[in-house]
């Protein structure tokens, strides 16, 4: 990666042996590296069996996790938050755990669309709940910095499964405690 990265550098007409540059390929490799490392984790490993048995079957919200991800269009990022709701059926999962679910899909190459996805079908798949939510609210670089060169404009997707779907007062809720406390 370091070398395509001196390739880059010396393609936008800089010069890669000036002092400043000299590291470069080096950090951008790391930083890179870091931002895309949710390719080698998967679901198993970042749950760790912190699953827990539990007689509560009322809506669990975490919100505003804040995201960061790469566009897999511009490579750019976009920059938001989630907020991810579900209804436990017999089985609640570790608080930490889905944050720790939303940075191992935000940190691969992504559309916004599919990141909401898996992040609810991964809530679903470990908890068995009755139903999930994910709302995810983001700004993309590539439509602020270049592009269209919108800055105010931000891009609302979610995913609704099960009763969240079926049901819109549990919807109602979720969208409503994801408002409140702003
Ligand atoms: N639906 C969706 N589109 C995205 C996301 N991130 C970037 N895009 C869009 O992907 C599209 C790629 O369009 P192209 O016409 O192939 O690329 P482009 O010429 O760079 O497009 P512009 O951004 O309009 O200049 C653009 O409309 C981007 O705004 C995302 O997360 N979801
Ligand atoms: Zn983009």
């Amino acid at each position: 990666m370091e070398e395509h990265f001196r390739a880059i550098i010396e393609a936008i007409g800089e010069n890669p042996d000036r002092e400043g540059l000299l590291r470069t390929p080096y950090r951008a490799a790391r930083a890179l590296e870091f931002l895309t490392q949710g390719y080698e984790q998967d679901l198993d490993e970042i749950v760790n069996g912190a699953v827990f048995e539990s007689s509560n079957d009322e809506m669990v919200i975490v919100k505003d996790i804040e995201l960061y991800s790469l566009c897999e269009h511009h490579l750019l990022p976009f920059i938001g938050k989630a907020h991810v709701a579900y209804l436990p059926a017999g089985r609640v999962i570790g608080l930490s755990k889905i944050p720790r679910i939303v940075d191992m899909y935000a940190r691969r190459l992504q559309i916004q669309e599919n990141l909401t996805q898996q992040i609810g079908q991964s809530i679903q798949r470990v908890t068995g709940a009755h139903g999930v939510g994910v709302v995810i609210e983001a700004q993309h670089l590539c439509a602020m910095m270049r592009g269209v060169q919108k800055q105010g404009s931000s891009m609302i997707t979610s995913m609704m499964l099960g009763r969240f779907r079926d049901d819109p007062r549990t919807r109602q809720e979720f969208l409503d405690l994801i408002r409140t406390g702003r």
